[in-house]
């Protein structure tokens, strides 16, 4: 059996790396210089980092050029999220050297670009699958757009690689990740999943890594880690089994 791969989170709000409660504008609580925070996890031997720009998402504004730099500054690989809508966004992204990007707002609003850029480019997309209940949301999670298994089951017929699954109502609330989510989302795909939100403590981790065989790739970290719950070397030895 595969290991669960961790992805500690690095979001960019306002040129500082934070932390949202349910994802809402205005609960950031601030980590300081967003380089320094993805270096700080690449020491501690992230083979992943999970990168957002989050004023991109809510479009307030874009941190891409901190982004381009902290990206282009790691040696391990990095997934992109936040405002990634259109082919100059996509370039942006990729021209970073990332290793892959995740579109959320394009695949409920756009989906014909989305199915032309999954065509182009396969596994260097990933779709972000945001989720209250069952219900998706875009545009910084302020707006519904429409139904997470109708959703996915269109996204697979295109070929999509890989589905990042947000239980909104968990993430930066370390209560717990959303497990009979990611076995829905599992149960309904053949495609590798990465759980996001709620995550709190080693236990939770090893509850994610459980799902492996069901189709669960690997686990976004971000407020735990933040508020030192556990350390990111600990929780790469909880799941190295
Ligand atoms: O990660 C967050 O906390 C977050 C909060 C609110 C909105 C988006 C968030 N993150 C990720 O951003 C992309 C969506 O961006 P877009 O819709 O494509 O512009 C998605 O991966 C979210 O999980």
């Amino acid at each position: 059996m595969s290991k669960l791969e961790l992805l500690p989170a690095v979001d960019v709000r306002d040129g500082q790396a934070v932390r949202l409660v349910h994802g809402e504008s205005g609960s950031e609580t601030s980590y300081g210089d967003p380089l320094q925070a993805a270096l700080a996890w690449q020491r501690a031997g992230a083979e992943w980092l999970h990168l957002v720009d989050l004023d991109a998402a809510f479009g307030t504004g874009d941190n891409r050029a901190q982004i381009a730099e902290v990206a282009r500054s790691m040696d391990i690989k990095v997934e992109l999220s936040g405002g990634i809508r259109d082919d100059a966004s996509l370039e942006a992204a990729l021209a970073t050297g990332c290793k892959r990007v995740n579109l959320g707002t394009a695949a409920l609003e756009t989906p014909e670009w989305v199915a032309k850029v999954i065509a182009e480019h396969g596994d260097k997309i990933a779709v972000g699958l945001d989720v209250r209940g069952t219900t998706l949301r875009g545009r910084g999670w302020t707006r519904d757009g429409g139904d997470l298994y109708e959703t996915l089951a269109r996204l697979d017929s295109e070929g999509c690689a890989r589905y990042v699954v947000t239980d909104i109502n968990k993430d930066g609330t370390l209560q717990g990740p959303n497990l009979e989510l990611l076995r829905g989302v599992c149960a309904a795909t053949d495609r590798p999943v990465v759980a996001s939100g709620g995550v709190s403590s080693l236990d939770d981790l090893r509850a994610i890594a459980t799902l492996v065989p069901e189709g669960v790739e690997g686990a976004i970290v971000g407020k735990a880690l933040y508020a030192k719950a556990f350390t990111l070397e600990e929780a790469l030895e909880a799941v190295s089994s």
